[in-house]
């Protein structure tokens, strides 16, 4: 498959980026992969504001798909929208289920919501609690589930047998791997379990993104802007997809999130709500207001970050130094894939 090269037309030197980036610690409501905390690189691009924030224990391979996007949102910007607003998913992480319903009150009238189900430590009972404690708040919401690979094929079958009569709109990555979502996809429809399966792991993890399609392992996928080396790079892997797409966060803050919502603005066809709801998840973020939904849909407005939030979520010495050290080595992946 051809695809665009990761770097853009113009890579901007690596003294360029470290003396345009501010490094933040923003806190969040809940723990989401993990994490109580997000840290983050906001670059100030000539066109705009961009973001890097590759997982903390990302290898720099992966760390540098995030930086081209960083790159080409910041210094190329976002390509001509088709549409003016995106509809967005509330996202509920692994919560108690008694915990439900005071967190989808942090988002304004989601119409699709995102559930993790699978967590590490707690069981299918808590998963089924979780989605009926959505379904008592929000009865007419679509309703998707997110297992993050972690269940085996038994397992995911036992589970969505479980889970389906909630009325699923999909499951996303059930299990790990291109070959385990193929035979899943088959079993469920041998029993007749009309269980849409969604890829996002194996799309945005694979050396080749466009494996999975290319097997027929998905009925979609997930699209994320930063993972897969930015907005234009995504377009590209869902046109030759030829399957549904569903643009979602990696958990950015507002600026991270406004690309994100310029790569669903771009799409030819948004069928699916965009998992673009996460900055209710963050009790602080670099915007005042936060890029979050009103209606369940986001605008697309210029989100510039703040410079007084900037200062005061700024991450301390030793933080700032090991991103910029970070950002150095992504940016020697991208330069020399560019020679
Ligand atoms: O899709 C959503 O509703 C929100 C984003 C989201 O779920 C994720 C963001 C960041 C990291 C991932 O573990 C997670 C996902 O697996 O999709
Ligand atoms: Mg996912």
């Amino acid at each position: 498959m051809s695809l665009l090269p990761l770097q853009s037309p113009t890579l901007p030197s690596v003294e360029e980026l470290q003396e345009r980036a501010h490094v933040v610690c923003l806190p969040l409501h809940v723990r989401f992969r993990g994490v109580v905390e997000r840290q983050a690189v906001l670059l100030d691009g000539p066109q705009g504001w961009s973001e890097f924030s590759p997982f903390l224990e990302y290898a720099d391979a992966e760390a540098a798909r995030w930086l081209a996007c960083a790159v080409e949102a910041g210094w190329e910007g976002l390509p001509a929208p088709v549409r003016t607003a995106v509809p967005v998913n509330a996202t509920v992480p692994a919560i108690p289920a008694s915990d439900v319903e005071q967190l989808l009150a942090r988002y304004d009238a989601p119409g699709t919501v995102k559930v993790k189900v699978a967590e590490a430590g707690q069981t299918l009972a808590d998963d089924v609690a979780r989605l009926a404690a959505v379904r008592a708040v929000l009865p007419q919401a679509r309703l998707r589930i997110d297992a993050n690979q972690s269940w085996g094929h038994r397992e995911a079958l036992v589970a969505l047998e479980a889970l389906a009569p909630f009325g699923l709109e999909y499951a996303e990555q059930p299990v790990p791997g291109i070959e385990g979502l193929a035979r899943l996809r088959e079993e469920l429809a041998r029993r007749g379990l009309p269980v849409l399966i969604a890829a996002d792991e194996s799309v945005r993890k694979e050396s080749d993104p466009l494996a999975v399609a290319q097997a027929g392992a998905a009925d979609l996928i997930v699209v994320k802007a930063q993972p897969l080396g930015g907005v234009r790079r995504a377009l590209e892997i869902v046109r030759q997809a030829g399957l549904p797409a569903v643009v979602s966060s990696a958990l950015d803050t507002s600026v991270g999130l406004r690309v994100g919502a310029g790569l669903a603005a771009a799409l030819p066809q948004l069928p699916y709500a965009c998992g673009l709801g996460t900055g209710s998840l963050f009790v602080s973020d670099v915007v005042e207001p936060g890029y979050v939904a009103s209606g369940g849909e986001l605008d697309l407005r210029t989100v510039a970050a703040d410079p007084a939030l900037l200062a005061r979520h700024a991450a301390s010495a030793e933080r700032r130094e090991w991103w910029m050290a970070r950002l150095s080595r992504a940016h020697a992946v991208l330069a020399a894939q560019a020679r």
